[in-house]
């Protein structure tokens, strides 16, 4: 019989990861799904056509549960979940911050669980989604989450302590490439382009760079050369860059990240 997989917590990320499944080919009818709110709910069911549950309910038949609430909303879920979830069934957390043992404590039957950070990508089937396993979780469960997760995306196995690092670059590193393109497209505008004209030549930029980037093997270092001819335009900027501390900036902000992340580790504020 086919595994059933509940989404508790269908929100951004939830969502995103509910329509990759479908769209990877699991059928409607081995997806569960939970929301805080009815009209959520009814809205998810017509999208989908998937089957809304309570979690008490989701905790009972679902074979995996994927846990995409926010971390301070954790702790009351479990609650919710405890009494009624059989020991064998595998709990995969996409919350950011909170480790494995968060969820071991509360689970007291010994749930195998998988902490896992996906990025926004994975609704066009780029995402990245970093994997660890917590004390009870075998290979078994890491091969079951990765085929939930694969599909979707590339997936990267890492030891827990370096899931919050992971957080900073990858679970939020769309969120940086989305500001750079708008504060870019303000400078396009500032040079006298029309902002559609502006917004399509730098996502054009960011999108033949990232396939260069993926595809030719090359440092980055070395393709930023190719770009920047001697006394030409490219140094001008680069300058600039260097001048204003961008480099340091991103530095501080993916350190500001990763510190967020270790405070969400207590599942509170
Ligand atoms: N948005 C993103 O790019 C990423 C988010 N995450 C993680 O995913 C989780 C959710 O984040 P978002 O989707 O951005 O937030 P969101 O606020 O869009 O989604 C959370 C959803 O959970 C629902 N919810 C809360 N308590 C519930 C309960 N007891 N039962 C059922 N539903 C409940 C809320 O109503 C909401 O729809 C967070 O833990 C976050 O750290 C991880 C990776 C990327
Ligand atoms: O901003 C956040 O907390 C979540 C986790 C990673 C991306 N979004």
């Amino acid at each position: 019989m086919a595994q059933k997989v509940a989404v508790l917590g269908t929100g951004k990320i939830g969502e995103a990861l509910l329509s990759g499944m479908i769209r990877a080919g699991w059928s409607t009818d081995d997806l569960l799904v939970t929301a805080r709110r009815p009209e959520r709910a009814e809205a998810l069911r017509a999208r989908y056509g998937v089957e809304t549950v309570t979690n008490a309910e989701a905790a009972k038949s679902a074979d995996t549960l994927i846990l995409a609430v926010k971390p301070q909303d954790m702790a009351a879920l479990l609650s919710e979940l405890a009494p009624h979830l059989p020991a064998d069934r595998l709990v995969i957390s996409a919350a950011a911050g909170v480790p494995t043992s968060f969820f071991e404590e509360r689970l007291p039957g010994g749930n195998p669980v998988v902490r896992v950070m996906p990025n926004t990508p994975v609704l066009v089937d780029e995402g990245m989604s970093v994997i660890s396993a917590g004390t009870h979780a075998t290979e078994d469960h890491l091969l079951r989450t990765e085929a939930i997760f694969k599909p979707v995306g590339k997936t990267l196995r890492v030891p827990e302590s370096q899931q919050d690092a992971a957080t900073a670059l990858s679970g939020s590193g769309p969120a940086y490439f989305y500001f750079l393109v708008e504060a870019m497209t303000d400078a396009g505008i500032l040079l006298g382009l029309p902002r559609d004209k502006a917004h399509d030549l730098i996502v054009q930029a960011a999108i033949g760079a990232a396939v260069m980037l993926r595809d030719s093997g090359e440092h980055p270092v070395k393709l930023r050369e190719a770009v920047t001819s001697p006394a030409g335009t490219t140094i001008n900027a680069i300058r600039e860059l260097e001048k204003h501390g961008v480099r340091h900036a991103l530095i501080a902000a993916l350190e500001a990240a990763r510190d967020r992340s270790r405070e969400l580790a207590s599942g509170e504020g």
